[in-house]
């Protein structure tokens, strides 16, 4: 899904953009530079030491001389091994750290942007653009720019040197040059689209297996293995395919540069061996002559292969630096105002409207709404009525459209997003926990709980209990998102996790899918408590909730139709009524939810 606030950066641009990550690794990029350039020198001054020892040994007969050259070449080349090593090492740390940096960067722009955001995407396709779009750019920083700048000195180098030899022969080498720039044009572009394209689809295929892992029951239950991994193949087919054109591209790009730089060789071989069989040149200056030659046949095909680097580079920094770019869509407040302290708790709905994109229906018409301190709210509507949508505005998971949501009279708008938070706890239908041990779950409600303080939030979550009873405790291992544990587990142990964050403010969606009698008793214990002295703003799907609280507000269509205690609803909110006789029914038979995710 491209972005299409972002500006596209040109095939280069991507290393303007990436100029200021290096900046900090300057010292080591020169020293690399430096390394490059003397490596570079040893390997152009090759030839000419071999002219030396070829023209000593066959013009002089001299053996001596024929063995200092020889053991001179071998130091030098022991000398520029060390040397090359030191800049691979170089170059290998400053792109290691920059890439590091730049996932890093990118994790952390992505774990900022709103639920709104990640509602649009696949998450398995932001997971593959920081895995493998990063990849792409890592490499070209590694081993393709040091590359660049040394085949560009060898171009430059070894052309200064034949021109001085000998410039009728340095024109022949230089025919090469147009065609392989034509060639370089020509199929760079492509070797960019198929890259791009292989990229993209790379990562709907990993993004519809993570999918699939995540859901791996409802998979299973539908049979539809065999139909997801037909699917799946097909993507990577698609991969596949286009890795394989991108393939032929390269070759063709390679192939093409490679033919013209040799043929430019063999052209010299001819004219030169002329020359040495007129009298003109000595065999040493000849061969040295091709040493160049091959040199700048050998950079003129490198660069040709760093152009499709380059463009495949410039498709992967692209869509990374579209992720990067894009913008928050919940603001931090420019100069945020803090919440008073103590925190009253107070929230105030003030004729509040709301949709979820600008061309789509309102979900919220004009909401008012007043919570008092410690007053307990339960919500009740038919379902689509936007219950779920106007909890989430308090903690500013979505901004309203219009009108105000505000904590103690301060809009959250102007609260600093980690201030705001900090002020309010959730718990909602179908807590999910993270892989890990039941303790890394519940200091997530607070990073600095002591054991004590764990144990406390546990036992009043109705937790502990369940938990002593695991070979391991507290540090029993929970699956990915809990799935170890049992819905009512779960679910205590998010209230636990709630506990231990103390906010002032709490927003209950209650869980509509029904538990079994003892275990619906404990998480309802596990709420009353927790809900005790606290704002709270209850999505409620039981009767026993409803009645309980100190005010049922409902909400049908977007607004409130009606508000009052229990009692008074009964008689004026036709809404509620209907809601209540269906939910009757339900209650006499026992504690089970309402109907059709319905609230009472
Ligand atoms: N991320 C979203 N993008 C677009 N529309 C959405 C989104 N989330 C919810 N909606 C729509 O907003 C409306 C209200 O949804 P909401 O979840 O707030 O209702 P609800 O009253 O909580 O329902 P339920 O009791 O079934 O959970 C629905 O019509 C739904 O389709």
């Amino acid at each position: 899904m491209p972005d299409s606030t972002t500006s596209r950066t040109g095939k280069l641009g991507f290393l303007r953009r990436l100029a200021p990550r290096l900046r900090p690794w300057r010292s080591r990029l020169v020293l690399a530079g430096v390394l490059i350039v003397v490596t570079s020198v040893i390997s152009l001054a090759f030839p000419l030491v071999v002219r030396e020892l070829l023209d000593a040994a066959f013009l002089e007969s001299s053996m001596g001389t024929l063995d200092r050259i020889a053991l001179f070449l071998l130091g030098l080349f022991a000398v520029q091994a060390v040397l090359n090593f030191a800049q691979s090492y170089l170059t290998a740390s400053v792109s290691e750290n920059v890439v590091a940096e730049l996932r890093i960067e990118l994790f952390d722009a992505l774990v900022g942007q709103s639920p709104g955001f990640f509602a649009r995407r696949r998450v398995g396709e932001l997971s593959s653009r920081l895995a493998s779009d990063v990849g792409v750019l890592q490499q070209v920083l590694r081993f393709g720019v040091p590359e660049l700048v040394r085949q560009g000195l060898f171009l430059v180098g070894a052309l200064v040197l034949v021109t001085a030899t000998n410039p009728r022969l340095t024109l022949v080498t230089l025919t090469a040059v147009p065609v392989a720039i034509l060639v370089g044009w020509l199929f760079g572009r492509r070797v960019r689209r198929y890259s791009t394209g292989i990229q993209d689809t790379l990562a709907t295929a990993v993004a519809r297996a993570e999918q699939v892992f995540t859901q791996i029951r409802t998979v299973q239950s539908f049979n539809r293995e065999r139909w997801e991994a037909e699917a799946f193949a097909r993507e990577i087919g698609s991969t596949r395919d286009q890795g394989l054109q991108r393939a032929v591209a390269r070759a063709g790009l390679t192939g093409a540069v490679t033919f013209a730089a040799f043929g430019a060789i063999v052209a010299v071989l001819w004219q030169g061996g002329r020359l040495v069989l007129a009298g003109d040149l000595t065999a040493g200056t000849l061969v040295a002559f091709l040493l160049y030659a091959v040199t700048i046949a050998g950079a003129i095909t490198s660069l040709a292969g760093f152009w499709g680097n380059i463009q495949e580079a410039s498709g992967a920094a692209q869509r990374l630096f579209e992720l990067l770019d894009h913008p928050r869509e919940l603001d931090e407040p420019a100069s945020p105002r803090p919440l008073p302290r103590p925190l009253d708790g107070s929230v105030r709905f003030d004729r509040v409207f709301f949709r979820y994109a600008d061309d789509q229906p309102w979900v919220l018409e004009g909401v008012d709404l007043d919570i008092h301190s410690g007053q307990q709210v339960a919500l009740v509507g038919p379902s689509g009525a936007g219950k779920s949508t106007l909890a989430a505005l308090i903690p500013r998971f979505f901004d309203s459209s219009r009108g105000t949501v505000s904590i103690d009279g301060v809009p959250v708008r102007e609260v600093a997003l980690e201030e705001l938070r900090a002020a309010i706890g959730v718990v909602p239908q179908e807590p999910m926990l993270f892989a890990g041990t039941i303790r890394d779950n519940l200091l997530y409600g607070d990073p600095d709980a002591s054991p004590e303080q764990v144990e406390e939030a546990a036992r009043r979550a109705h937790a502990h209990e369940f938990i002593s009873g695991f070979p391991d405790g507290y540090d029993q291992w929970v699956g990915e998102r809990g799935i170890t544990l049992s819905g009512g587990q779960r679910q205590r142990l998010a209230i636990a996790r709630v506990f231990l964050k103390r906010p002032r403010i709490l927003i209950l969606d209650e869980a509509s899918s029904s538990l079994d009698a003892e275990s619906e008793h404990l998480v309802q214990d596990a709420l009353q408590e927790l809900m005790k002295g606290r704002t709270t703003l209850v999505i409620a799907h039981r009767l026993s909730t409803v009645i309980r609280a100190d005010r049922i507000v409902v909400l049908d269509g977007g607004a409130i139709e009606a508000r009052g205690t229990h009692a008074e609803l009964l008689d004026r909110s036709a809404v509620y009524a209907r809601l209540y006789r269906r939910q009757f029914a339900d209650a006499l038979a026992g504690s089970a939810p309402l109907a059709d995710g319905e609230s009472p």
